[in-house]
C-alpha cells in the first residue's frame, strides 16, 4: 500500500513538473523592437514625451510589449484591463517600485513614499495617508477648497497674466494647509523653496535622468568618480532641512498648548511612536503629500485653460449650465452645494483628467516574482508601466479620443463625489493608486467650475485679429506634464462677476460657512479657523458641526 501511494506521488510530481516545464517553454516574452546586444533599447527610448513613443510601439507590437534598458526589463501596458489584472488583481506581485539609486537611495534616503518598495514601511505610510485623504473625511476640506478657489479667482482678476503662478499657489496652498495647518498666502519663500524641490524631483525621476539608475554598477564607484552622489546627498540634506523645519513648527504649536491644532503633521506627531516613525520619516511623509499633490493639481488646471482655448464651445456650454443654476447676473458664486446641479461641469472636469492626464506616462510598478500573463513571461524585477496616455486614447473606449468632449462623461452619477476618479485612468492602479485622488477631484472641480463662472477664457489675437494658435503637443516631459507657457486672455464675464470675486475674497473669514468634519470633528473645525482671532467664531464653527454639515 505504502509503495502504491509513493508510486502515485512520484507520478503526480512528474506530471506536474512536466506540464510546468512545457508551459514555461511555450511561454515567451512580450514582443518588442529589436534590442542592441548590450544596451538593449536604452538609446531608443526618448526622454521627451516618452508616453507618445510607447503609444506608437503599442500600435506596432501590441498592447503588451517589452523593452530592455541595458539589462533591466520593462513591460509597457497600453490597455486598462491588463493594468487592472496585473497591477490590481495581482497587486501582491506588482506593487513595488523600481529602485532608483539617485532619487531613492541618496536623494530620499529610501524614505519617500512614491519611490518606496512594497513592504511594511510603505504600508504604514499609506495608512497615515489614508487617515487624511479617505473619502469619509475629505468633506471637511470643502470650506478650505472654496476659500482657496476664491483666492484663485481674485488673483487671476488682479493679474491675469500670472495665471501659471496662481494655479501653482492655489494647488500648493490646499495641500500645504492639510499638511502643515497653515495657508500659503503670499508666503513666496515657502512656495519657492518647495517648488524648487518638486522641480528637481520631477527631473531626477525622469526615465534616463541619471545613468546610475540604469547602469547600477556605477554605484560601486568611489565618491571621487561619482560626483552625482554628492549632488544627490546635498539635495537630500536641503530637503530634510526644509521639511523638518515645517513639521517642527507644527510640533512647537502643539507644545505651546495649541491642542485644537489639526493637520497631517499634527496627527503624525500623535502617532509617531505607535507607527514607529522617526523625524526624517515624518518630514518626508508630509513633504510627499505636498510634492505629489501640488504639480499634478496645478498642471491639470493649466490643461483645462488650454482646452478652453481649443474647444470654446464646451466653455460656452458649461457657462450656460452655470447661468441656469446661479443666474447670469453674477450675483452668486457656485460652490460645493451646487455640485449635483452642475453635471456638465463635473463631466468637463473628468474630461480634463482624460484628455490631458497630469501623469501621462503613469508611474512604474515593479514585479517581485516571475509571472505569466496571456502566454507571456514577466520576470521578477520587471518594471511594469501603465501607459495612461495610450489608455486614454483607446478609440474603442473613447471614440475620437484626441477631441476634448465632456459629453462622453455626461452619464456619470454626479451625486457620488468619488466619481471624479472613475471612468478614466489618470490616478493609476492597484495598491499604489493615488491616495490623493478624492481630494484632487474636488479641488480641481471647484477651481474649474469657478473659473468658468467667473471668466471668459480667450485666445490672444495677432495684429490681424487672428487668434494665436496653441498646441497641446507643446508640453513638458517627466513624471508629470504640463503645457509649455501659452498665450491666453482671461477676462471677467461681467462687472458684477468681478465685483463678486473681490467681495468673496474680502469677506471676513468669520462669515464663511465651515463644514467641519474629519478625523477629529470638533478639533478640525478649530484648525479651519486657526487664523481667526475671535474665540466666538471658533465656537460657531463647532456649533455648525453639531448641526451636521456635509463631511
Ligand atoms: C490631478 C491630481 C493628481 C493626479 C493626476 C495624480 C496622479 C497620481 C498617479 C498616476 C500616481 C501613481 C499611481 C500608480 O502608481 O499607479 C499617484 C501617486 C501618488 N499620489 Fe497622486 N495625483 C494627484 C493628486 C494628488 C494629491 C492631491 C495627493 C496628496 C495630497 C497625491 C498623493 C499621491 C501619493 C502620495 C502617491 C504615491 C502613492 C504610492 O506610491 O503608493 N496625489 N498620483
Amino acid at each position: 500500500m505504502a509503495f502504491q501511494i509513493g508510486y502515485s506521488l512520484v507520478i503526480l510530481l512528474f506530471v506536474y513538473s512536466a506540464t510546468t516545464l512545457l508551459r514555461r517553454s511555450k511561454s515567451r516574452y512580450p514582443p518588442g523592437p529589436r534590442p542592441h546586444p548590450i544596451l538593449g533599447h536604452l538609446l531608443q527610448v526618448p526622454s521627451i514625451q516618452t508616453w507618445k513613443y510607447f503609444d506608437s510601439l503599442s500600435k506596432q507590437y501590441g498592447s503588451i510589449f517589452r523593452l530592455n534598458l541595458a539589462g533591466s526589463d520593462m513591460v509597457v501596458l497600453a490597455r486598462p484591463e491588463d493594468a487592472e489584472e496585473l497591477l490590481g488583481r495581482r497587486s501582491s506581485n506588482y506593487s513595488s517600485r523600481p529602485p532608483l539609486i539617485y532619487a531613492g537611495k541618496y536623494q530620499s534616503n529610501n524614505k519617500r513614499m512614491v519611490l518606496l518598495p512594497y513592504g511594511e514601511r510603505l504600508r504604514l505610510q499609506r495608512v497615515a495617508f489614508h487617515q487624511m485623504l479617505q473619502p469619509r473625511v475629505i468633506g471637511a476640506y470643502e470650506s478650505m477648497q472654496e476659500l482657496e478657489s476664491a483666492k484663485l479667482l481674485f488673483d487671476t482678476l488682479e493679474s491675469p497674466l500670472n495665471n501659471d503662478l496662481h494655479c501653482q499657489r492655489f494647488a500648493a496652498s490646499m495641500v500645504f494647509y492639510l499638511s502643515y495647518g497653515k495657508r500659503l498666502d503670499n508666503n513666496q519663500q515657502d512656495l519657492a523653496a518647495i517648488s524648487d524641490v518638486i522641480k528637481n524631483f520631477v527631473r531626477d525621476t525622469m526615465p534616463g535622468a541619471h545613468l546610475v539608475d540604469t547602469v547600477t554598477v556605477l554605484d560601486f564607484l568611489p565618491d571621487i568618480l561619482a560626483p552625482w552622489r554628492k549632488k544627490a546627498l546635498e539635495r537630500h540634506e536641503m530637503e530634510v532641512k526644509l521639511y523638518t523645519r515645517l513639521i517642527m513648527e507644527v510640533k512647537h504649536k502643539i507644545d505651546d498648548g495649541n491642542t485644537g491644532f489639526e493637520c497631517f503633521a499634527a496627527r503624525l506627531w500623535d502617532q509617531k511612536d505607535s507607527l514607529g516613525f522617526d523625524i526624517e520619516d515624518m518630514a518626508y511623509i508630509v513633504g510627499t503629500a505636498f510634492e505629489a499633490g501640488t504639480d499634478t493639481t496645478a498642471n491639470t488646471i493649466l490643461w483645462f485653460l488650454m482646452a478652453m482655448l481649443l474647444y470654446p464651445d464646451t466653455m460656452k456650454k458649461a457657462q450656460a449650465e452655470l447661468d441656469a443654476v446661479m443666474g447670469s447676473e453674477g450675483k452668486s458664486m457656485p460652490g460645493f452645494a451646487h455640485i449635483n446641479q452642475l453635471p456638465y461641469c463635473v463631466a468637463l472636469t473628468k474630461e480634463v483628467f482624460r484628455w490631458a492626464p497630469a501623469a501621462p506616462g503613469g508611474f512604474p510598478h515593479y514585479s517581485e516574482r516571475d509571472d505569466e500573463y496571456k502566454g507571456f513571461r514577466i520576470k521578477s524585477k520587471t518594471m511594469v508601466v501603465p501607459n495612461i496616455w495610450s489608455m486614454h486614447h483607446n478609440e474603442e473606449e473613447f471614440s475620437d479620443s484626441y477631441t476634448f468632449n465632456p459629453e462622453r462623461f455626461m452619464n456619470v452619477n454626479t451625486e457620488k463625489f468619488d466619481s471624479f476618479s472613475t471612468g478614466h485612468y489618470g490616478f493609476g492602479f492597484g495598491r499604489r493608486q493615488c491616495p490623493g485622488r478624492h481630494l484632487a477631484g474636488k479641488t480641481i472641480w471647484i477651481a474649474i467650475t469657478r473659473m468658468l463662472w467667473a471668466f471668459s477664457i480667450e485666445p490672444v489675437r495677432d495684429k490681424d485679429g487672428m487668434p494665436i494658435k496653441v498646441d497641446p503637443n507643446n508640453c513638458t516631459s517627466g513624471m508629470t506634464s504640463r503645457p509649455v507657457d501659452f498665450p491666453l486672455q482671461i477676462i471677467p464675464r461681467s462687472r458684477a462677476h468681478a465685483e463678486l470675486m473681490k467681495k468673496e475674497w474680502a469677506r471676513p473669514l468669520s462669515n464663511r460657512i465651515y463644514r467641519p468634519g474629519g478625523w477629529r470633528l470638533n478639533n478640525f473645525s478649530y484648525a479651519l479657523c486657526e487664523e481667526l482671532p475671535d474665540k466666538a467664531i471658533k465656537d460657531t464653527a463647532i456649533a455648525t458641526d453639531a448641526k451636521g454639515f456635509s463631511q
